[in-house]
């Protein structure tokens, strides 16, 4: 049996380089194909594309795609390793899109100096795509880049290491906190790091009843705290007034652990200090900050989470971002506001708490799943998330008033 890296690089090198390719979706066979989709015919809808900016969407694939963007300087938890080693991962991204939201990606790499020129890189070609996924990009340039992009573009945009990683973690937490009979309201939060999802996650919560004065977040000086200097404006936000400075100090009875950081920085001794039924959510990819076998051997009344397709309760940014970007683009959203955000929070919640088709079970090869401790969480392949998820956020759309379409037929 190969050991998985050389089975990752053989899946990504056969059967040919990379994971996804283009299809064409219309004849070109005969002249009068050609004739149709080329010189002359598509001057045609060129014509009426210039007379008329919308009738991009009746004439080309616009609105079914979504650019995936990265500059590689925050990948996974592995760092920045530049715009080339991302590609794997931006092509991992549009093969999920395609192949749980039927929606094309590119995957475009931008090398650049400033935060002005990648973002000048991204809006001069926007408006080329349905909506834009910027991905792995470092804090806290990030925050600077995505709102910049939010107000030079017409299409959504959504940072999905943020967003998405923010949604998944409320939807799995609040079902976590049910479980085990806790209230977000009182619940005490320890954030390991200070990245964009960190930032991101902690202000989803907030904005889903946790209490700001109940949050520890840690960066790599240790815990964010009132009494420290320097720190950006985006931490400043989650500056405690505690005399807390480690992890071991902040981690004693805090009923949540949210790790968005990187591998092993949680110990068995530090777990041991939480509160009775704590909610481990180890988030970091590909290695979380404790594995989960640690966990359930120290503290068997825990609920864990980690960011990974192989153990139970993935938190992944992979239950939202296909869905949330359908949502949007079947009605053609401008932005993707709160409301829509905290609607797909609530369905893929929802969702965990159904029964699960035999579909499901068949392809995550578990005998059962249902909610509980081990199932907090929808699985990816749960076609229902598609349904559920998009037909959420497409109506929250329409009822925030930024939706240009009304709600397809498919969704009432
Ligand atoms: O790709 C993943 O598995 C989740 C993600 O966005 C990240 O870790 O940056
Ligand atoms: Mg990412």
């Amino acid at each position: 049996m190969l050991d998985i890296r050389q089975q990752a690089l053989d899946y990504h090198a056969f059967p040919s380089p990379g994971k996804i390719s283009i299809e064409i979706t219309s004849p070109a066979e005969t002249t009068q194909d050609l004739s149709l989709a080329y010189s002359p015919g598509v001057a045609e809808p060129v014509r009426e594309i210039a007379q008329n900016p919308e009738d991009v969407y009746k004439y080309t694939a616009k609105g079914n795609t979504v650019a995936v963007i990265s500059n590689g300087t925050a990948i996974l938890g592995l760092g920045n390793l530049g715009p080339m080693a991302s590609k794997p991962v931006m092509e991992g991204k549009a093969l999920l899109f395609k192949r749980f939201a039927n929606i094309d990606s590119f995957d475009i790499q931008v090398k650049h100096n400033t935060v002005e020129e990648f973002v000048a890189t991204v809006a001069n070609i926007a408006d080329s795509f349905g909506g834009i996924n910027l991905e792995d990009i470092k804090a806290p340039e990030c925050f600077e880049i995505e709102r910049a992009l939010i107000a030079q573009c017409d299409v959504p945009v959504f940072h999905d290491d943020q967003h998405g990683t923010a949604i998944v973690t409320a939807a799995g937490l609040l079902n976590a906190l049910e479980i085990q009979d806790k209230s977000i309201a009182t619940a005490k939060i320890v954030c390991l790091g200070a990245g964009a999802a960190a930032i991101a996650c902690m202000d989803l919560l907030i904005k889903c009843g946790a209490n700001r004065s109940n949050i520890f977040m840690l960066d790599r000086q240790g815990v964010i705290t009132t009494r420290r200097s320097g720190l950006n404006r985006y931490k400043q936000q989650f500056a405690n007034d505690t005399d807390s400075k480690t992890l071991t100090d902040a981690i004693k009875d805090a009923d949540v652990f949210v790790g968005v950081s990187g591998p092993n920085l949680l110990s068995a001794q530090q777990l041991a200090l939480m509160a009775s039924k704590p909610i481990v959510f180890a988030c970091s990819n590909p290695d979380p900050e404790i594995s989960p076998e640690l966990v359930h051997k120290t503290r068997p009344d825990a609920i864990m989470a980690t960011g990974r397709s192989d153990y139970p309760n993935q938190v992944n940014n992979v239950l939202c971002f296909p869905f949330i970007f359908r949502g949007a683009l079947d009605v053609r959203a401008t932005e993707i506001n709160d409301a829509m955000k905290i609607a797909a929070v609530e369905a893929i919640r929802g969702l965990a708490q159904l029964a699960v088709p035999e579909k499901v079970l068949a392809a995550t090869g578990e005998a059962s799943l249902a909610f509980g401790p081990g199932y907090i969480i929808p699985k990816p392949m749960d076609e229902r998330l598609c349904e559920k998820v998009a037909k959420a956020v497409a109506t929250a759309a329409v009822e925030s008033g930024v939706a240009k379409l009304p709600l397809p037929a498919k969704y009432q």
